[in-house]
């Protein structure tokens, strides 16, 4: 289905759709007990290129149960494969994406999947490759992950057999002691060899996929957070001069980064750990390459993000809030080591921040809920994590309320469409441009480098520097 907009503020051309867009948003300025409040008006064009790329993913992390489960599910939606499963026939669908399983009201009684609103990569299409630091194939990997069925995996095989992840740059620093028994595909080299390794490999991708765009999106391990030392990481000349130098604090993901950006990629950081370091930030920002992330946002923390929202913007005061989590799977065993643990626990709590800071008739200045994060590694339940949380708020004349969830699922079917939606979405926004109405076309720009626009998917939203996650963040 495709979509028409008739209205003098859109022009369609062979080439492009352009939709003029009046952005107001409002400054208020606190004089004494008066706010004023100025309603600003920037008068602005849109202008999406209509071509959609052949697009090529590259999943850092590959062999994983997020990235084998990536993989798996675009080759059985694109060959539309259904298996048998103890309630029946199982097909194969997007559940959980929401540019391929969510709609749009365009008037009464007439809803379009958001994927139709512009020209988007249709998943089918997109080819995968990959690095891990284990070099399992990923029809083995797929078996390892005990995710998906069996029944569904026997038909996978004859395709995932042949897909082997490329040498990844591993560095024991930065991950949990317990993932050292999974090492056997990991690159040598000084940290400037490693990244110039992985650029081949992108350029390797493109010439054999014949794909006109990759994006590289980390679902590796979750990482130690870097110290961002002055000197090392904090200036994209000093980063550079840093992995010249070898220097240890530089992470892999960091480093792999790096090479994505230094080849024009999109890089997206789907786990906790601060990969964005300032030196980073700052390359991207030179090269105009976007970045994004960080943490998909799936499961406990999408529903404490939307129920405290909820809570506060009524009126009630979470006062504790206590989410506690266990898996088995190699995410949970990464996790069970107490650095890697404090890079997710930082991510899982601090969603509410901006939340509660919002409310000063509810929160004293400084004050917050008593938040804690509680993630057991439990081999036996595997990739099904078991979810409890507890709300305790006061509501009025010091009445409680508190609300209990369960939740079980398989945490790599949640996290899984976020990905897709995080490439489709990152691919569109890099065919996006804007202007101001009164300049020329020849001033077209493209969004910001960190692409906050996508933060709706990540736990612990990349901003701009000194912006809030819900401003339209245009470089013009
Ligand atoms: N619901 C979810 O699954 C969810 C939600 C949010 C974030 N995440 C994050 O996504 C990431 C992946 O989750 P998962 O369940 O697939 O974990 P996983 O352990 O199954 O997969 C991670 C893969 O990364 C590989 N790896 C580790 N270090 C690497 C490196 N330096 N280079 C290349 N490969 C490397 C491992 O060998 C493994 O195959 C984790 O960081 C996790 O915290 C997952
Ligand atoms: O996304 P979410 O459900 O809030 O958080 C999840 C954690 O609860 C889980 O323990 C962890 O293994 C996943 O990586 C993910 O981060």
């Amino acid at each position: 289905m495709e979509l028409v907009v008739n209205s003098p503020n859109v022009k369609y051309t062979d080439q492009f759709i352009e939709a003029k867009y009046d952005y107001q948003y409002t400054k208020g300025v606190e004089n004494g007990k008066t706010v004023v409040v100025n309603n600003i008006t920037e008068k602005l064009v849109f202008r999406t290129d209509r071509k959609i790329p052949k697009l090529g993913v590259m999943l850092v992390g590959w062999g994983g149960n997020n990235g084998t489960t990536f993989t798996a599910a675009v080759l059985a939606n694109k060959m539309g494969l259904s298996w048998p499963v103890k309630k029946g026939i199982q097909k194969a669908n997007w559940f959980g994406s929401v540019t391929q399983a969510s709609t749009v009201r365009i008037s009464d009684g007439i809803f379009i999947p958001l994927a139709h609103l512009l020209p988007t990569v249709n998943p089918n299409d997109i080819a995968i490759d990959g690095w891990d630091i284990s070099g399992m194939n990923l029809a083995e990997a797929t078996e390892r992950a005990q995710v998906l069925e069996p029944s569904l995996q026997q038909q996978l095989k004859p395709y995932l057999i042949n897909m082997k992840p490329r040498a990844a740059i591993f560095n024991q620093g930065f991950i949990a002691e317990n993932q050292k028994s999974r090492v056997d595909n990991a690159l040598s080299g000084t940290k400037l060899e490693q990244i110039e390794q992985i650029m081949k490999d992108i350029d390797d991708f493109k010439s054999s996929s014949k794909v006109d765009k990759v994006i590289v999106l980390w679902t590796a391990n979750t990482e130690r957070f870097s110290s961002v030392l002055e000197g090392v990481n904090d200036t994209a000349e000093h980063l550079k001069r840093a992995i010249k130098k070898n220097h240890e604090e530089i992470s892999p993901s960091t480093l792999f980064a790096y090479a994505a950006i230094s080849k024009g990629c999109t890089y997206i950081n789907g786990s906790p750990q601060n990969t964005f370091v300032p030196g980073l930030i700052e390359y991207a920002e030179q090269n105009n390459v976007f970045i994004a992330g960080d943490d998909f946002k799936s499961g406990q923390t999408k529903i404490k993000s939307l129920l405290v929202d909820f809570m506060v913007s009524a009126g009630i005061k979470p006062v504790s809030i206590v989410s506690y989590n266990h898996l088995g799977n190699n995410d949970g065993r990464n996790l069970s080591a107490p650095e890697q643990f404090r890079s997710k626990e930082i991510s899982k709590s601090n969603v509410v921040d901006d939340m509660v800071e919002s409310n000063g008739i509810l929160y004293k200045p400084g004050e917050k809920p008593d938040h804690i994060v509680v993630i057991k590694y439990v081999p036996y339940v595997g990739d099904s994590k078991r979810a409890m949380d507890e709300y305790t708020s006061e509501i009025m004349m010091g009445g409680l309320n508190t609300i209990v969830i369960h939740n079980t699922c398989e945490d790599s079917l949640l996290a899984t469409p976020i990905i897709l939606d995080l490439i489709i979405l990152g691919e569109l926004f890099s065919r996006i441009q804007i202007k101001r109405q009164e300049w020329s076309d020849d001033q077209f720009t493209g969004l910001h480098p960190v692409l906050s626009v996508l933060s709706y998917l990540c736990k612990a939203p990349l901003v701009p520097n000194g912006t809030p996650v819900d401003f339209l963040q245009i470089q013009i």
